[in-house]
């Protein structure tokens, strides 16, 4: 992985807030691709846009670039107004550079030449000497030593991405905007790009806005994420406060607890927990609170449960939290057979709850009852009620007797990995 040198004072202005108020814009009559939306983000945070395809993460950052005005609400970065109906500050000079998802570098133009472009022309226009030494200084920063006379053709894709930050750092922006800078790379350079990427915002402490549909390239680099849903706010919170504390079920899928159960009932329990009914089985699990209807028009409880908190189990174990079911599905991916297990209300029958997804050691043969052990922290109950409406209440369960399930502090982390 690079190791990026200290920068230098003078190759970062210092960040600035952002503070982006009711803004809306619409293409087409009737259709908001922003709606209302207002956040204020602090100088040197990084803020990362996280949302499906359409959602609306590049018009926000073309409207914070200067690349569209908005319809309604205002755009200031510091005490200066950007944006605002009938104002609009020209993209170059707002102290705002871009970094695009295809890096938009020139082909035949020398690496040396892309990185200073911007000093050449305009504001932000030096003498060659001095726009030579900044080049210089910032192909020392990124790692791009040797590169100076090569074309972009001639330079790897991990590269290429470091030269188009460079060019977006020539000339000090006081904000860094990203528009999903990974996505053209493959998985494995991705994986190590993201790396690089927290390390550089970490160590630049400029004012970010960093689009992407990827959950993990959210939670490596953002000091908080936004998650975007037709253009309106649907969360915005730590990358901690989204796996813990998700608003919705809909924000849940994203955060990685993709495996859906719909349970018989779901009760309030202690503080922040809940226990869920499917059959003869009990889940306990964090509470995400009654509104499960809030985004996604349903008020039946859900429980969403992350891959990476199910484990195999042996048939003898007993306990809450043990779940069984029969395999539909077991796919070699590499590392793991990604495993779908369809929940049955006892063992033997057939599903009834929902299915299972996560990652088996082994392949597991189609039909086959299996038993797995699902960590509570990994478990999130939407649409739970009081539980003084348990009917169990009145009698014993199984579950009762055994009391909850010690959580375990699953590692949440494994999911950022
Ligand atoms: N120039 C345009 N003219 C008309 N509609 C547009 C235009 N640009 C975007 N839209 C629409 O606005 C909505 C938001 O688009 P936007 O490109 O901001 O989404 P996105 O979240 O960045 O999507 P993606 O991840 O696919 O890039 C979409 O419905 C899109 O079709």
């Amino acid at each position: 992985m690079t190791t990026f040198s200290e920068p230098t004072t003078a190759l970062t202005a210092p960040g600035v807030s952002l503070e982006i108020t009711s803004v809306s814009k619409e293409y087409e009559r009737g259709r908001r691709a922003i709606d209302d939306l207002s956040v204020t983000i602090e100088a040197g945070e990084t803020l990362c846009v996280l949302g499906p395809s359409g959602c609306g993460k590049s018009t926000l950052l073309r409207l914070v670039a200067g690349l569209e005005s908005p319809d309604a609400g205002e755009i200031r970065v510091g005490d200066r107004l950007l944006s605002r109906p009938g104002l609009l500050v020209p993209p170059d000079r707002r102290g705002i550079n871009m970094v695009f998802q295809d890096y938009a570098l020139w082909p035949h133009m020398p690496v040396r030449d892309i990185i200073g472009y911007g000093l050449r022309y305009g504001a932000h226009r030096v003498n060659s000497a001095e726009r030579a030494a900044r080049v210089e200084e910032l192909m020392r920063f990124l790692q791009l030593d040797g590169l100076a006379d090569r074309r972009p053709a001639e330079i790897s894709g991990g590269q290429q991405q470091r030269v188009a930050i460079a060019r977006a750092l020539a000339t000090s922006p006081e904000l860094l905007l990203f528009d999903e800078p990974l996505s053209n790379l493959d998985v494995q350079l991705r994986a190590a790009m993201r790396e690089e990427l927290a390390t550089l915002l970490a160590s630049l402490g400029t004012t970010t806005i960093y689009v992407t549909h990827d959950v993990s390239e959210a939670l490596a680099l953002a000091d908080r994420i936004l998650v975007l849903h037709q253009g309106r706010i649907v969360q915005l919170d730590s990358p901690q406060g989204l796996f813990t504390r998700p608003r919705s079920t809909w924000v849940a899928s994203l955060a990685g607890f993709s495996s859906t159960l719909t349970p018989d009932a779901a009760y309030r329990d202690v503080p922040e927990t809940a226990r869920a009914v499917i059959g003869s089985f009990s889940l306990h699990g964090r509470d995400c609170g009654g509104d499960a209807s809030a985004h996604d028009g349903t008020a039946a409880p859900t429980v969403h449960v992350h891959a990476d908190a199910i484990r195999v189990v042996s048939a003898h174990e007993s306990g809450p939290n043990i779940v069984s079911g029969l395999v539909q599905s077991s796919v070699f991916e590499g590392s793991a057979y990604r495993t779908r297990l369809s929940v049955a209300h006892s063992p033997g029958e057939h599903a009834v709850g929902g299915s299972l997804v996560f990652p088996s050691e082994h392949r597991l043969d189609r039909d086959q009852p299996v038993h797995v052990r699902i960590d509570p922290a990994g478990v999130l109950i939407f649409g739970a009620q009081d539980r003084l409406a348990e009917p169990a209440l009145r009698g014993s369960s199984r579950e009762r007797e055994e009391g909850s399930p010690a959580w375990s502090g699953w590692d949440r982390d494994a999911v950022h990995r």
